[in-house]
């Protein structure tokens, strides 16, 4: 018999936030989950160029015979550029999200993936998977996510798993610590938005919607908390407004 074929997802536009509703906490939910890649590429600014240069980075730190992460894998987005950016056949690439809806979905797209590289999804807390042998682990926008106060947990088991020479990918909103550029970058962020089709209802209600549950913290918050937990260098790769990407390296 023929295996089937899979077919890609059709594109749904992010409306969630388009007409009022009751403030309620953003969930990781199936209707999410249907309209991600619109939301986020329209909502983040620097995804659509931070998505290839994981790969880059992950070609450049990947080490053979090692484990590599994608903690928060939503649809795969990440995922899939780490599985394109390493070369050896035995490595393995794992995924990790605690939303059911996400996983379901990535299950497709990697599916679609033609590609060699088994990828392994797991529905878990991030807080809890289990990490080992990494060369490279991705944070792709997730870390926002975890209440702060155990932030450093994770991290320091990141740390601990991580090989000599191997890397953390750390893409996060940030805060900052004056007041003034704060106002002004998060009003550039959203022109981004309204640039992207977003009314200043979505943009309010969406903003309401993540205020207890996406928590962003400065640059040297993350820079010293990386330190902290085992990592020996910490650099921004990219920034766009108030969405910055590091890379932590541990010593070879
Ligand atoms: N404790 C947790 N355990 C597991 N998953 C979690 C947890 N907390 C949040 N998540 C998951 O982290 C993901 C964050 S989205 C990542 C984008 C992706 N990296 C991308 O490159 O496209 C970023 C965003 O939406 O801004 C969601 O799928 C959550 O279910
Ligand atoms: O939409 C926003 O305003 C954001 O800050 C980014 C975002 C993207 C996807 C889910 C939650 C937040």
């Amino acid at each position: 018999m023929r295996s089937k074929k899979p077919t890609p997802a059709p594109q749904m536009t992010d409306r969630l936030f388009a007409t009022e509703r009751n403030p309620e906490d953003f969930r990781f939910d199936a209707s999410v989950a249907r309209v991600f890649p619109d939301m986020i590429r329209r909502s983040v600014p620097g995804y659509t160029t931070i998505i290839p240069m994981i790969e880059v980075i992950t070609e450049q730190y990947v080490q053979p015979g090692s484990h590599c992460y994608d903690l928060g894998c939503s649809l795969g987005a990440s995922t899939l550029a780490m599985r394109h950016g390493i070369p050896h056949t035995d490595c393995t690439l794992v995924g990790v999200d605690n939303s059911s809806a996400m996983i379901e979905r990535c299950e497709h797209y990697v599916a679609l993936d033609d590609h060699e590289l088994p990828v392994t999804l797991r529905c878990e807390d991030i807080l809890t998977t289990e990490l080992s042998r990494a060369s490279v682990t991705t944070l792709n926008f997730t870390l926002q996510f975890v209440p702060p106060e155990k932030r450093k947990d994770l991290l320091a088991r990141i740390a601990d798993a991580t090989l000599p020479g191997g890397v953390l990918i750390l893409s996060e909103k940030i805060r900052f610590e004056s007041d003034s550029e704060q106002n002004t970058q998060t009003q550039l962020h959203h022109e981004f938005k309204r640039a992207n089709g977003y009314s200043d209802l979505e943009i309010s209600q969406k903003r309401a919607a993540i205020e207890n549950i996406m928590i962003p913290e400065t640059l040297n918050t993350h820079k010293q908390r990386l330190l902290d937990t085992g990592f020996n260098q910490v650099l921004v790769w990219y920034q766009c407004f108030n969405f910055v990407s590091m890379l932590a390296i541990k010593n070879s």
